[in-house]
């Protein structure tokens, strides 16, 4: 076999549902197509016509490991289960070569009333393996589920863990030429998750084609071949993981990103950063109108608030010489820029900048007041524009992350008044360098004394 071999070949497939609004219409509409095979005459319909898909073409080839992406709703799931053969589409034709194991829902072939080790002899005969291959197979299948006495207890009394656990230990020591997976990795706990993407790469290896639905976006950077973009149905992009990703980060948060070409002669690093600015944008300090919104990497369900006395006109992120990188590399330098403008007179105006996870936990935040800054922020005159420098080093785990922006001050009696609070306005994508567990990288050293 050679290594271009395609395994999966979906050509043009398309899935159409019907919606019906209440029960009784699906009756109606049985009688109604009984009728008219007796009686010919016009075509009356209870239902309304819902494509999942439309002309979807993917392939995927041996050993190849391909994530497919997209918002919620957008057919992921339709198409896999086109391909492992469990719905059928409506136009097109998907084929897979070699046998196929799939975990496209929870315990799925799992019967809830027999034992664990019931549904691994129940679930591996579905697959093709005899009653030999299973005995000769599952001290393996029962050490990788690792669920101890569970084993012998029904599936029923499992939670979705080790449901999914034991489910993946089947699929997955079982050899498959492909092997689907729908999510079913996200239900098991990141030790275990560590663990199925290792047994990933050694199916890989052997030549198994992985194609596998996720929402985590450093899964699909990490440990896949290949991304595809599936949106309302259609195939938006295919190709290498980071640029499908940044798309789908497009599409999840409203804006389309923009990286300035890379002027000839220059190479990343060697921009100061004033040469990054005029790079990206020669008017970034001068323009009067406020620019944040249309900025890449904008997120716009941000939280604003404050008096306005101040405003949060615009910024723009490098890495290097690259503004809004789609993904950034855990430890890399960022340099965020922000342009503000003064309404009114503020004393001693505050910028703070904050460094949150997506689920809001706080990583890092500092601003004017509580850092040693090599420069004062300078009072504020009304109608005063300027620009201030935020660097830092991302030692943050891969994820996605938010910055918030503010300008404050403190009132005669130390209280803080907010004049331009712009939380998880920008959003940021990490993605892994030197492995590790955690939140923040602390730059551990390992020493044999
Ligand atoms: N049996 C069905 N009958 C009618 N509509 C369906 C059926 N199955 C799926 N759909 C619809 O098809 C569309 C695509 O669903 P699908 O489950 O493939 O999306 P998905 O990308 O996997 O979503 P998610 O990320 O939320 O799992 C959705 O709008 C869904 O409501």
């Amino acid at each position: 076999m050679s290594s271009e071999e395609i395994v999966i070949d979906v050509q043009g497939v398309s899935k159409r549902y019907e919606i019906y609004a209440k029960p009784s219409d699906r009756l109606k509409q049985m009688l109604a197509s009984g009728i008219r095979r007796i009686l010919p005459g016009d075509e009356v319909r209870y239902f309304r016509e819902f494509w999942a898909l439309h002309g979807v073409s993917l392939h995927v080839r041996r050993g190849e490991c391909v994530a497919l992406i997209g918002r919620n709703g957008s057919g992921k799931s339709t198409l896999l289960q086109i391909i492992a053969g469990t719905v059928s589409p409506t136009e097109g034709v998907a084929s897979v070569d070699g046998r196929v194991a799939a975990l496209l829902e929870l315990g799925s072939g799992f019967n809830p009333e027999f034992t664990g080790i019931e549904n691994v002899y129940l679930n591996a005969s579905l697959l093709g393996l005899s009653r030999e291959d299973v005995d000769a197979r599952l001290d393996d299948i029962l050490s990788f589920a690792d669920i101890g006495d569970f084993v012998n207890q029904p599936v029923k009394t499992y939670s979705s863990g080790m449901t999914v656990r034991l489910a993946f230990a089947v699929q997955a020591q079982i050899d498959p030429d492909v092997l689907i997976v729908d999510e079913a990795l996200a239900v098991g706990d990141a030790r275990f998750q560590a663990k199925c993407f290792a047994r990933l790469k050694t199916l890989r290896e052997r030549g198994t084609s992985i194609l596998l639905v996720t929402h985590s976006t450093e899964q699909v950077v990490t440990h896949c071949d290949r991304a595809v973009l599936i949106d309302q149905g259609q195939k938006l992009d295919d190709g290498d993981p980071r640029p499908v990703v940044n798309r789908y980060l497009d599409l999840l948060y409203g804006r389309q990103r923009i990286t300035p070409p890379i002027r000839e002669g220059e190479h990343a690093g060697d921009a100061t950063v004033n040469d990054q600015l005029e790079h990206f944008d020669p008017q970034f300090g001068e323009r009067h109108e406020p620019m944040f919104e249309s900025r890449p990497a904008y997120n716009p369900y941000e939280h604003r608030w404050g008096d306005g006395g101040a405003e949060i006109m615009d910024f723009a992120v490098f890495a290097g010489d690259q503004a809004f990188p789609a993904v950034f590399r855990s430890g890399e330098e960022l340099a965020l820029y922000v342009r503000y403008r003064f309404r009114s007179g503020i004393l001693r105006p505050i910028l703070g900048v904050t460094l949150k996870t997506k689920e809001g936990l706080t990583v890092y935040g500092t601003n004017t007041e509580m850092a040693l800054m090599d420069q004062a922020f300078p009072p504020g005159e009304a109608g005063r524009s300027g620009i201030a420098l935020c660097q830092f080093r991302l030692k943050c785990a891969p994820g996605d992350y938010f910055l918030s922006v503010g300008i404050a001050s403190r009132d005669g009696s130390g209280e803080a008044v907010p004049h331009d609070r712009r939380y998880d306005s920008i959003h940021l994508c990490v993605e892994p360098d030197t492995p590790f567990v955690g939140l923040a990288d602390l730059g551990a050293r390992l020493e044999f004394l």
